[in-house]
């Protein structure tokens, strides 16, 4: 089969330029997309303006709003931290490692919508490393991600289409889900005022 040529951002504002472009279409190439946004070499001096650290737990910072087609967000993730359990709100979402390592874990969805259903069912396990760009949707499942690193910081950039504010999140023993505010820790390199002192609550 031929392999078509996967276009090469030569730097982050590069491949924000052909994501704007890609996402122009109604209809997403769901690989195309994912190969960009691997082809890109990471480079600290191009995101580093955005990389923000809480000591408390991973943060979300808002690097473009992709002409309300998409959020592209870098996430901070400090030693240990970790999101809960947590689906994306029926959008894609595209996830490229700029720095270190993180470990995503895969679950099925709880079977029983109502009542509480105990331990839920893990599908696998990855761990995700620099540059590379993994995908999940609702279909796929649901995720936690962790950086399990006790000495290193990991940042990856996220890509969700359509954009989302809330998603639902999962008690791994009980299969119980929550409704969680996604929240920006920085817009554009800066740091969000005191709505998110309010409420803080990632997934
Ligand atoms: N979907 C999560 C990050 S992750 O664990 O994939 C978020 O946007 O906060
Ligand atoms: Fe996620």
């Amino acid at each position: 089969m031929e392999k078509t040529e996967v276009m090469k951002p030569k730097s982050l504002d590069d491949l924000i330029k052909l994501l704007h472009k890609l996402f122009e279409s109604d209809k997403i190439n769901v690989e195309e997309v994912q190969q960009i946004m691997e082809a890109y070499d990471s480079n600290l001096q191009e995101w580093k303006q955005f990389a923000m650290f809480d000591p408390t737990r991973y943060t979300r910072n808002l690097v473009d709003e992709g002409n309300g087609k998409f959020n592209l967000i870098l996430l901070c993730w400090g030693e240990g931290q970790g999101s809960s359990i947590h689906d994306h709100t029926d959008s894609h979402c595209f996830m490229k490692m700029l720095q270190g390592q993180l470990k995503e874990t895969l679950f099925e969805w709880p079977n029983n919508k109502t009542q509480d259903v105990g331990d839920m069912v893990q599908k696998s396990q990855r761990i995700l490393k620099e540059n590379q760009c993994a995908y999940i949707n609702d279909s796929l499942g649901l995720h936690r991600v962790e950086n399990d690193s006790h000495t290193e910081g990991s940042v990856s950039l996220h890509l969700y289409s359509p954009p989302f504010d809330t998603c639902q999140t999962f008690d791994e023993r009980t299969g119980h889900k929550n409704t969680a505010k996604m929240t920006f820790w920085s817009k554009f390199g800066k740091r969000t005022q005191s709505e998110t002192t309010v409420s803080q609550e990632n997934n």
